[in-house]
């Protein structure tokens, strides 16, 4: 079961007007969309999207119940083609949960966790793009390590990338259990409460679904699906996404990524968005029922020009 985090300080962030049009990006098993269709009045309407088939089955139901629920399966990256297809022209607020579900990482079959065999798949949307498995077939060790490292922040990059390619040339690497195994046995640093492959896993993930890629494409386009008055609320589960996060937020309200030749004194007016509060992370209360929401960090950024 997924239990969702910052939930009612996700939704209230977000919604502004109970007749607004909203997305929830990451659906997911519909924890935030359900809680924020209950703060919509009739004419409020709320899009969900997810690249997981699973989440898919999830959202039909969901919105053969309710009439104000609507479903996309794909990125969060396509929303502005999926803007386009509606009848209105920006959103009222757009939430992103990033990263897996629980129940993503908890089934074996999924090929998210070195904690239990499965074929080594990891993808979010099994109906395309490449698997974990199949990259990691073919990839020369610079290009491992460098995943490693940048997605993973692991210190033993240039090694384990090693040991992984040393491994595969005796027998190709098909399972989670396998890939634990070699990237264990090569890791010298065992951190405490850590699993040695810990890192590994997270970094090859990251790179099998692109999700930096769509997490940029999203907040590149994000102020153009914005109402004046819309927010973006982002959770972010690592520092690589809530630094991105934090840059975009941080720059579009300094006014920065001014055209060239435009006089630093002018940012000000160049401002697009303002922030909404301060960081918030889960509560104690939060992290004592649910350990996941130890490491979410709440951003929200309001449109203002
Ligand atoms: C942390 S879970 C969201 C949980 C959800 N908020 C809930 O309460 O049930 C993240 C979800 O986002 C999906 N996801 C991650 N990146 C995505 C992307 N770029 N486009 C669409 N869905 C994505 C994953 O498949 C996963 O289901």
């Amino acid at each position: 079961m997924h239990q969702t985090v910052l939930l009612r300080e996700a939704v209230e962030a977000l919604v502004t007007a109970p007749s607004g049009a909203y997305v929830d990006g990451t659906f997911g098993r519909g924890g935030h969309s359900r809680f924020l269709l209950d703060q919509l009045d009739d004419n409020g309407h709320l899009l969900g999207v997810d690249k997981d088939p699973v989440a898919c089955e999830c959202a039909a139901q969901l919105s053969s119940a309710d009439s104000r629920f609507s479903f996309y399966h794909g990125s969060f990256a396509d929303l502005p083609q999926q803007l386009q297809l509606m009848d209105i022209d920006a959103f009222d607020g757009i939430l992103l949960d990033l990263g897996v579900s629980s129940p993503q990482l908890d089934e074996a079959d999924r090929g998210f966790s070195f904690m239990s065999d499965g074929p080594l798949d990891m993808r979010m949307d099994i109906s395309s793009g490449e698997t974990a498995a199949q990259w990691l077939s073919y990839a020369d060790t610079t290009a491992i390590a460098e995943v490693l490292k940048e997605y993973g922040e692991e210190r033993f990059a240039k090694r384990i990338a090693a040991a992984i390619v040393k491994a595969r040339e005796v027998e190709p690497l098909t399972t989670t259990a396998q890939l634990a195994k070699v990237v264990s046995e090569a890791n010298p640093r065992w951190e405490r409460h850590k699993h040695p492959a810990t890192r590994a896993f997270q970094a090859i993930r990251i790179k099998v679904n692109r999700e930096l890629e769509d997490l940029g494409d999203l907040l590149a386009c994000s102020l153009d699906m914005l109402k004046v008055g819309g927010r973006l609320v982002v959770i972010s589960f690592h520092s690589l996404e809530d630094r991105m996060v934090k840059r975009y937020m941080r720059d579009m309200a300094r006014g920065e990524q001014l055209p060239a030749g435009v006089p630093v004194t002018d940012a000000a007016l160049n401002r697009r968005m303002k922030l909404v509060g301060k960081a918030t992370k889960a509560s104690d209360a939060e992290v004592d029922e649910n350990v996941r929401s130890r490491s979410a960090v709440m951003r929200v950024a309001e449109k203002i020009a």
